[in-house]
């Protein structure tokens, strides 16, 4: 009476979480994160629970070897969820269908050659294998695609082994004891309802957090990046670099301020979209030239931001002329566009900072720098001013700088 309880619950529950699913996977339009795919896996196991209070107990019947089917099918549909819900977009029904259609068939053949009891214990191995294949699949993330999520894989890697250990021993007990191990009240099959419906509770809330906390992941940084180049904006900069300064206190960052030159005159020529095209190409060099771990930035119009940590000041005006080189050299592709162009950019450098309290100083730094760079040519990159000569800082005049490189002729773009 108790098990059958605990099925019933254990239906209600699949059943109404099986909708609620459905109805977060409407809300989420084209990214539904595999929750169309949970609905499924409840209601497949909902409708196997139902079956099997239906039948009472082990039968040979249609109706029973749709349940085992439907029962096999839900971790399955669960399994290709989760693959959704990390990006990988397998199909759903395809396998679906030709799991169902191969294990029904090999569960006529196994009745009719080994009986019965082999029909049950072959439900409970095959359970006991996929939960076990699900739970390795969990730790593999763990370690390679859902790393952001650790606490809770190894969470669900857990509740998910208890099943697997259950359906083992089940198997065992089936071909110890025949199907007398699978009375509904014998308490072996209580502890099994038990924790069946104690993962009906647990699970499907547990889900529902890790799309909300991919969504609001999503959401955060949305609001912290550029549409356009996809880099950081300014936000996003500044919240970057407070998190590198508060887990890191080592060599001191540098900030680097790149301005397009005429960039105007390249919209007034070629039109907004090859301005566009423009600045997605400037982002694109920023991104693989700067080093991994580099913050890099759109904070505007047509300027960029780029900060190096963990870096020396020779590196870094290394790696300013060679951004600047880089872009000066390449022609960018323009969509719909025969005429080749190029753009350069002049670059200007903070010094030395090391506290998120200092980024707008070094930002005015380089930015007076960049100013300079302007008015000596473009196409160059400037250092800062000495610490001491802050008259020229605040008039944004041109300073002798040790590293100055020598500023091209500013080309037309
Ligand atoms: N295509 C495009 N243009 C933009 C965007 N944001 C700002 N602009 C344009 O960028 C231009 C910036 O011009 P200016 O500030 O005069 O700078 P500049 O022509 O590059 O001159 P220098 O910096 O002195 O070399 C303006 O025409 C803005 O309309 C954008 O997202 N896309």
């Amino acid at each position: 009476m108790v098990a059958t309880i605990l099925v019933g619950m254990l239906c209600a529950h699949l059943l109404c979480f099986s909708a609620m699913f459905l109805l977060i996977s409407k809300r989420l339009h084209g990214k539904k994160m595999g929750m169309d795919f949970f609905a499924l896996g409840n209601l497949l196991l909902g409708l196997a629970y139902i079956l099997q209070l239906a039948e009472g107990g082990p039968t040979w019947s249609a109706v029973s070897v749709i349940n085992h089917t439907l029962t096999l099918a839900s971790p399955i549909a669960y399994w290709l969820g989760a693959m959704r819900f990390f990006g990988h977009m397998v199909p759903l029904w395809r396998p679906l269908i030709v799991f169902a259609l191969m294990y029904g068939s090999a569960q006529v053949l196994v009745q009719w050659s080994l009986g019965p009891t082999a029909r049950y214990a072959m439900l409970a191995a095959m359970s006991s294998l996929l939960f076990f294949l699900m739970a390795l699949t969990i730790i593999h993330g763990v370690r390679t695609f859902a790393k952001d999520l650790y606490a809770e894989m190894v969470f669900f890697a857990l509740l998910i082994s208890g099943i697997c250990v259950l359906n083992a021993l089940k198997f065992i007990k089936i071909v110890d004891g025949g199907l007398d191990a699978l009375q509904m009240d014998n308490s072996f099959q209580t502890v099994f309802y038990i924790y069946m419906s104690s993962l009906a509770t647990i699970l499907p809330p547990s889900i529902v957090w890790l799309v909300l906390r991919r969504l609001t992941d999503d959401l955060r940084d949305v609001a912290a990046r550029d549409p356009m180049t996809q880099l950081l904006n300014r936000r996003g900069l500044s919240e970057a670099l407070q998190l590198f300064f508060n887990t890191r206190t080592t060599a001191p960052a540098y900030l680097l301020l790149l301005d397009v030159d005429h960039f105007k005159h390249i919209n007034d020529t070629y039109g907004h979209t090859a301005g566009d095209a423009v600045l997605c190409h400037v982002a694109q060099v920023l991104r693989t030239t700067a080093r991994r771990g580099d913050l890099t930035s759109r904070i505007g119009g047509e300027e960029f931001v780029l900060i190096c940590l963990d870096t020396d000041e020779a590196g870094v005006f290394r790696l300013a002329e060679r951004l600047r080189a880089m872009l000066e050299a390449q022609i960018i592709d323009i969509p719909e566009s025969t005429q080749p162009l190029r753009c350069t950019v002049t670059i200007g450098i903070s010094p030395p900072f090391s506290s998120i309290a200092e980024l707008e100083g070094a930002m005015r730094a380089a930015d007076a720098a960049l100013y300079r760079g302007k008015a000596a040519g473009r196409n160059c990159v400037q250092a800062p001013l000495p610490l001491n000569d802050h008259s020229a800082l605040d008039a944004g005049k041109p300073g002798m700088l040790a590293h100055e490189t020598a500023p091209t002729t500013a080309q037309s773009c």
